[in-house]
């Protein structure tokens, strides 16, 4: 379990993170979310105990990290996969962090296979792609087999199937009745890895709600209705209420209709006598419920011409 009351971190005349209070549950994967400066990385290393906070506290567990008797057995974190020194193998990497720690040897072995690094354990990390850096990162995490996992952007760098193993470590890791905390950019990696999501913008919290919940909230669910008499209905549909745009890729004959539902939209179809030929649920990905709660608080990247 992860807690954070308050937490705030201020560099000079600039909040990075403001008066964040979340509790990360164990049992589930939660999402971390936010535009590129948002403030994810800083409340990560605040968290870990490697940025101390200017207001508010983090704790792991029940307690803060710094007071941890057994660190990385309570909480393991991938922060910056180009934290391993180029000139060590894998395995002496690792066996270090066991030794200074306590871990036992063989966890070394274990993590490496876990990782998929076992054949490369006796090689430079120097020597090492990004997603093979990314895999150490997570053995790293992994060594202490600790009940908290905070991980920061950790598919980068890695291929299709690196993605994919990923995914269901996750997934089992959470299962297994874990903390994982997890940063990434990927919205449909996120949709079908997270439980949970928290969103925060220039620091402060935009949303802490199940993945559903978030998608069912946003107004990009709609029903696609497909008729060859489409202008006797919208009349009907506007007088009910609701809104019609554009079908994304569809034909004249086709609309969205937001805000209503597939059974009372049929109804009224029926009720007015127009021929359906197609009557189905759009739903929004998380990537347009995303968009949608961090408009406002975008600071750097390209924006829309107006
Ligand atoms: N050491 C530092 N000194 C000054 N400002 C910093 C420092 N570290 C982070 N910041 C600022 O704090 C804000 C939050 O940065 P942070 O890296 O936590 O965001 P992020 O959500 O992880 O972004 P990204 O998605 O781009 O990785 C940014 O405006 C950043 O410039």
């Amino acid at each position: 379990m992860i807690s954070m009351r308050d937490l705030t971190k201020k560099y000079r005349a600039r909040t990075a993170v403001e008066a964040l209070s979340l509790e990360i549950e164990p049992g589930r994967v939660t999402g971390f979310l936010g535009p590129n400066g948002a403030g994810k990385s800083t409340t990560m290393r605040m968290v870990m105990g490697l940025d101390a906070p200017t207001a508010g506290r983090a704790l792991v567990n029940g307690r803060p990290y710094a007071e941890l008797r057994h660190p990385l057995r309570e909480a393991g974190a991938l922060l910056d996969p180009r934290s391993a020194h180029p000139g060590r193998s894998a395995r002496a990497h690792l066996t270090g962090m066991a030794r200074s720690n306590g871990i036992p040897a063989a966890r070394v072995t274990a993590v490496l296979d876990t990782v998929g690094l076992a054949a490369v354990a006796d090689r430079r990390v120097g020597s090492f792609s990004l997603g093979m850096r990314q895999r150490l990162g997570i053995a790293a995490a992994l060594l202490g087999d600790p009940p908290v996992l905070l991980l920061d952007e950790p598919v980068n760098g890695l291929d299709p199937d690196g993605v994919r193993w990923l995914r269901e470590l996750i997934r089992s890791l959470a299962a297994e009745g874990r903390t994982v905390f997890l940063s990434s950019h990927l919205m449909s990696e996120m949709q079908e890895t997270a439980d949970h999501v928290v969103v925060i913008g220039r620091g402060r919290l935009i949303a802490d709600a199940p993945v559903a919940s978030i998608i069912e909230r946003s107004s990009a669910n709609a029903v696609r209705i497909r008729s060859p008499r489409l202008g006797e209905l919208l009349p009907h549909l506007a007088a009910a209420g609701l809104t019609v745009r554009a079908a994304d890729g569809g034909g004249r004959d086709e609309v969205l209709v937001l805000g209503g539902d597939l059974a009372g939209i049929g109804e009224l179809a029926f009720r007015h006598r127009v021929p359906v030929h197609e009557l189905s649920q759009r739903r929004a990905s998380l990537e347009e419920a995303y968009m949608e709660l961090t408009e406002s608080s975008v600071e750097y990247g390209e924006r829309e011409p107006a």
